[in-house]
């Protein structure tokens, strides 16, 4: 087996890694899937904005630039991360929100149609908000229930879809187990029963190569906290394709969404754009350091960053199995993402101490470790540290 060491002098991405800033008091943090550590180039790019526009422009920077950057930082992430031409993506408040948003707008493109699919195995936030939109709209939900590793497949969605499916939504990579979910042939299968998906890309978002145009993808939100590196809360991402977007009606309406912002007119008019999405106004500091993620991400390249990603996770899972523990992500790389989840019955216990050892996992009921490996930023030997003092307690 290489080193570790030699693994990272290899490693076409190594150079990446101080690019952000690295707490030297940790061993490993192996929680990039939860909270991406922070890029040099927004500490400064956020000192600036402070200090010359928020300071020194004050209301004079909305017209002359903030007001255009969740459309603008939209279409970067849209073609950088998402095979998503420009004026179909937006960058604006939660995923929980979008969420919220575009379960009312995709259940409006399919009218006379009164279900929504969802597993039960997704995030918690997409299944409440499948339960109150459903709730709202006088909708039923129709459960899927796959088992965790193997999740949802064509053959475990296909008897939950027909003439009354409106809207399915799915998580690309499952936030336990970590399994990467075939959104081409799911996507697929949700068409030809006449529905439109949604496709929450938490997970997969900035570390999977993602088609949402060339595949047909309806619908797709993601946050930018993850593997985006733009910080705790940053605004996430919304995207609707072109097809839809002049029957996409949102719930949350307000004055920046409408045709005119500044007209303050006395009858709201949607405006015909991807800006139809927004609500309020929008975190500019926040959207400034999503364009800084972005851009990272566009210098590196995501089918680096995915190759990066899938010898870091196979590693890991080498490293794992040496120790005989178990391990409940996909051993096939097509499909994970990248973090990798151990079961363990102490796994509570086990992750409060890795913590005490300068070690960051994290923990998720009842008994899953997960380790986050964040291309970008988690080297090899930071993997093989992290790992040894998990394998060490668990001994
Ligand atoms: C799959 C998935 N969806 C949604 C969310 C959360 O969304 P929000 O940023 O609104 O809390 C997460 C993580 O927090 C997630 O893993
Ligand atoms: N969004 C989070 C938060 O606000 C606090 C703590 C953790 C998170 C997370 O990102 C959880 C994460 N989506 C998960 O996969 O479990």
């Amino acid at each position: 087996m290489a080193t570790p060491h030699d693994l990272d002098a290899t490693d076409p991405l190594n150079g990446f890694r101080d690019r952000f800033v690295i707490d030297d008091d940790l061993v490993a943090y192996l929680d990039g899937n939860s909270l991406g550590r922070l890029p040099k180039a927004t500490q400064e790019r956020l000192a600036a904005f402070v200090r010359e526009e928020w300071g020194g422009r004050l209301i004079r920077g909305w017209t002359e630039s903030w007001v255009d950057l969740p459309v603008t930082v939209g279409d970067e992430l849209g073609a950088a991360l998402l095979g998503a031409a420009a004026g179909q993506t937006v960058i604006a408040d939660s995923t929980s929100v979008n969420l919220y948003k575009l379960l009312h707008a995709a259940a409006g493109v399919r009218p006379g149609r009164d279900e929504i699919v969802i597993d039960a195995t997704n995030f918690p936030t997409d299944r409440y908000l499948v339960e109150s939109v459903a709730r709202a709209r006088g909708m039923t939900v129709r459960w899927v229930t796959p088992d965790l590793v193997d999740n949802v497949t064509v053959e475990v969605l296909r008897p939950a879809l027909g003439e009354r499916t409106a809207v399915v939504l799915l998580s690309h990579v499952d936030y336990r187990s970590g399994t990467l979910l075939d959104l081409a042939s799911l996507t697929a299968e949700v068409h030809a029963a006449g529905g439109v998906v949604i496709w929450d890309l938490c997970h997969s978002a900035g570390v999977v190569e993602i088609e949402l145009d060339a595949l047909e993808v309806d619908f797709a939100v993601g946050c930018t906290y993850k593997y985006v590196n733009a910080g705790p809360g940053a605004p996430a991402f919304a995207y609707v394709a072109e097809r839809h977007l002049a029957a996409a009606e949102q719930p949350i309406a307000g004055w920046w969404s409408a045709a005119d912002l500044f007209a303050m007119s006395d009858t709201y008019e949607s405006s015909p754009t991807i800006r139809r999405l927004l609500s309020g106004t929008p975190p500019v500091a926040g959207i400034l350091a999503v364009q800084q993620g972005v851009r990272l991400i566009a210098e590196a390249g995501v089918e680096q960053i995915r190759a990066k990603s899938e010898a870091l996770t196979a590693y890991a899972i080498e490293l794992l199995d040496e120790a005989g523990l178990e391990i409940v992500t996909p051993r096939e790389p097509a499909l994970r993402g990248s973090h990798v989840t151990v079961r363990h019955p102490d796994a509570r216990r086990l992750a409060e101490e890795m913590v005490e050892r300068g070690v960051v996992p994290d923990f998720r009921e009842p008994d899953l470790i997960r380790l986050g490996l964040s291309p970008l930023t988690t080297s090899f030997a930071e993997a093989a540290a992290g790992i040894a003092v998990l394998v060490g307690l668990a001994e």
